[in-house]
């Protein structure tokens, strides 16, 4: 008889992009996202981290500070990197796992590629004005949001 207590699809792919995560060298903010087709096949995955050929030795990890000093100004998002990794392929009607709510920047290129469902894991930021103007792009582009429920599941993967 087969098993019963294996993972869901949401749980495996929720699974990934905190694994992906882990790989981040922020050290305040570890974000992963994975890109899934509607057939459960994995199109990308991504994390938050400075740009290719941009040392994470050199450039700031500063969360405060002048503008240029800090790593908002040059770490690419989770979000950007998996759609950016896709390598080509179509992210039309796909679904992306991400373990914090995202941006306004990442909503944009969300909604862009076509990505028409976003299930997240944290809403880290919920007040935010990048959080709010976020729920209201994807809300007007018609893009299904869903929270994580279950995260005590993963907690040998947890991240806080
Ligand atoms: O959706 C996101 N995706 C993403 O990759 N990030 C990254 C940017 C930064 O490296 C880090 C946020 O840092 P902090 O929480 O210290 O402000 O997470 C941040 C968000 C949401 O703010
Ligand atoms: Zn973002």
């Amino acid at each position: 008889m087969k098993r019963h207590d294996y993972i869901t699809w949401e749980e495996y792919f929720m699974g990934i992009a905190l694994l992906s995560a882990r790989r981040s060298k922020d050290p305040n903010t570890q974000v992963g996202a994975c890109i899934v087709n509607k057939d459960n096949i994995i199109l990308s995955t991504g994390y938050n981290g400075m740009p290719k050929g941009c040392s994470d030795d050199v450039l700031p990890w500063e969360r405060d500070g002048s503008f240029q000093d800090t790593k908002y100004a040059y770490v690419c998002h989770a979000e950007l990197n998996a759609i950016l990794n896709s390598d080509g392929r179509s992210l039309a009607d796909s679904i992306l796992y991400v373990t914090c709510f995202p941006c306004n920047e990442c909503a944009k290129a969300i909604i862009q590629a076509g990505i028409k469902k976003v299930v997240y894991l944290e809403d880290k930021y919920p007040d935010a004005d990048a959080t709010q103007v976020s729920r209201r792009l994807f809300k007007m582009a018609d893009i299904t949001l869903k929270e994580f429920l279950n995260p005590t599941f993963y907690s040998d993967l947890s991240l806080y």
